[in-house]
């Protein structure tokens, strides 16, 4: 175990993982190791890099021996100072991490699906290791706002957090909007500039925003929450009908992440979901365009707050690493570690049936007297306010569009039950959720 304080001799990091991040890690690590190594008061030596595959061209000026396909030797030599993870997935990423720890080195990782599947087990081992887990890259890419949220409004008292946080997704609604692109075009080409998870699946049925979301709530609530309490749905069913419907109520469609702080009978409880939903153009999220990614704080003194950036790429992704390379460094060169895992609310996570919000409801109809008068019947039947309602085409191109007030999930989901089994409704064409409409 590496237990020596290091003060003027250099400091040893590991990289596990060269691909899209990685590679630019490594790359700006040579490049600028001077200048870091002043920020951080002792030099840094790049000690080993663990592949999966030896002789790949790679984009680098780097000597082959830095190479090795044991990334657990690699973590275990025992001298390491700080581990930076970008292997991302579930093992060997945990017992890499639990492994680098317990040998006495701080971790700086990018893996949110890790993270929020086990980050209490990671925080736990760095906490009995003395030493620390750095993660800004795992949301919202660039953006700073894990710091933020663990350091900055630590003394402050978060209500809402309402986030783009994957560019993949964000960068394929935003072609279907503006170029009438098509969904897998646009992911072919998020995928070439390295926007996609290694399995595009996380970031198109929304996992990935998921994952992001469980970390957000954890810090913004001081509470535990893991991916499995967040409610997902992704964007393979938005339609580019869905997208002119948003235009016409002067909305776009944004896959979003929202964390609440909710006030029950029984005390203070958390929501987390992601889902597809229309979005006001006047709301400074719906302006988020391409791959970059924002993060709307809603909080008790501060206000409003909003970290806009770029949210996925090499490049962008390096920069939180290597940012939390410096900060983990200087602790370790001090002998100290950070501020570590908060979790002591242990908040009760809501089901998403208790969520409250608007909606959009495009119902297909056959266009004959007292089809209306059902269908608002139905949405009366469950306290689902119609806020407006407009007929679109004639005939067997009939629909209904309606928009709620504000209602809970559960009773609109119920409606939408009992509106698809009215015999004058040919289908629900499309539910969707708006948000930051006056
Ligand atoms: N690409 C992006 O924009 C962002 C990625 N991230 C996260 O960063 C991490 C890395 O992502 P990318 O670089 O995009 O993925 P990637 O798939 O390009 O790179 C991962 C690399 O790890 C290597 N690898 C897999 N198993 C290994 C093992 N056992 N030993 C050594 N190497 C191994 C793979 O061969 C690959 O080269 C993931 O956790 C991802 O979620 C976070 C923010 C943004
Ligand atoms: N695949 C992710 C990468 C960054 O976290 C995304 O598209 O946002
Ligand atoms: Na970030």
């Amino acid at each position: 175990m590496n237990t020596a304080a290091p003060s003027d001799r250099p400091l040893k990091v590991a990289l596990l993982g060269c691909g899209v991040v990685g590679s630019e890690v490594a790359r700006l690590l040579t490049r600028d190791g001077d200048e870091l190594a002043r920020r951080i008061g002792a030099p840094i030596e790049l000690v080993g890099i663990a592949v999966r595959r030896l002789g790949r061209a790679r984009d680098l000026d780097l000597p082959a021996e830095l190479f090795t396909t044991d990334a657990h030797a690699l973590v275990a030599r025992g001298d390491l100072d700080v581990v930076v993870e970008v292997i991302g997935g579930i093992e060997p990423a945990r017992e890499l991490i639990l492994a680098a720890l317990e040998h006495g080195a701080s971790v700086v990782t990018a893996n949110k699906a890790l993270l929020a599947e086990d980050g209490a087990h990671l925080f736990e081992a760095a906490e009995k290791a003395e030493r620390d887990i750095a993660f800004e890259a795992a949301v919202a890419g660039a953006i700073p706002i894990i710091r933020p949220l663990q350091e900055s409004l630590a003394g402050d008292a978060v209500q809402r957090v309402l986030g783009i946080v994957n560019g993949t997704t964000n960068f394929i609604l935003d072609a279907m909007t503006t170029t009438g692109a098509g969904f897998s075009d646009a992911l072919d080409e998020a995928q070439r500039l390295g926007y996609a998870e290694a399995d595009p699946t996380a970031d198109v049925e929304g996992f990935d925003a998921a994952a992001k979301a469980a970390i957000i709530a954890s810090l913004a609530f001081h509470t535990r929450v893991t991916i499995g309490d967040v409610h997902r749905e992704g964007i393979t069913d938005v339609t580019a009908a869905d997208v002119r419907s948003a235009d016409e109520m002067g909305c776009v469609v944004k896959l979003l992440a929202i964390c609440e702080k909710i006030s029950t009978p029984d005390g203070d409880a958390v929501s987390a979901r992601v889902h597809p939903a229309m979005i006001a153009k006047s709301h400074p999220l719906a302006s988020v365009r391409g791959a970059f990614n924002a993060v709307f704080v809603e909080s008790e003194s501060a206000g409003q707050l909003m970290f806009y950036g770029p949210g996925a790429g090499g490049a962008p992704t390096a920069s939180a690493v290597l940012g939390d390379l410096v900060s983990v460094a200087r602790n370790r060169r001090q002998d100290v570690h950070g501020p570590g895992d908060t979790a002591h609310a242990d908040l009760d996570v809501l089901d998403v049936g208790r969520a409250r919000t608007r909606y959009h409801v495009s119902i297909d109809v056959d266009d004959r007297a007292g089809v209306l008068a059902s269908v608002a019947d139905a949405f009366a039947q469950y306290d689902v306010s119609i806020k407006t309602v407009r007929q679109e085409g004639h005939g067997s191109d009939a629909q209904l569009v309606i928009v709620t007030h504000e209602a809970d999930d559960a009773a609109l989901a119920a409606t939408v039950e009992v509106v698809r089994a009215l015999d004058m409704v040919r289908d629900v064409s499309s539910v969707m959720r708006v948000e930051g409409l006056n």
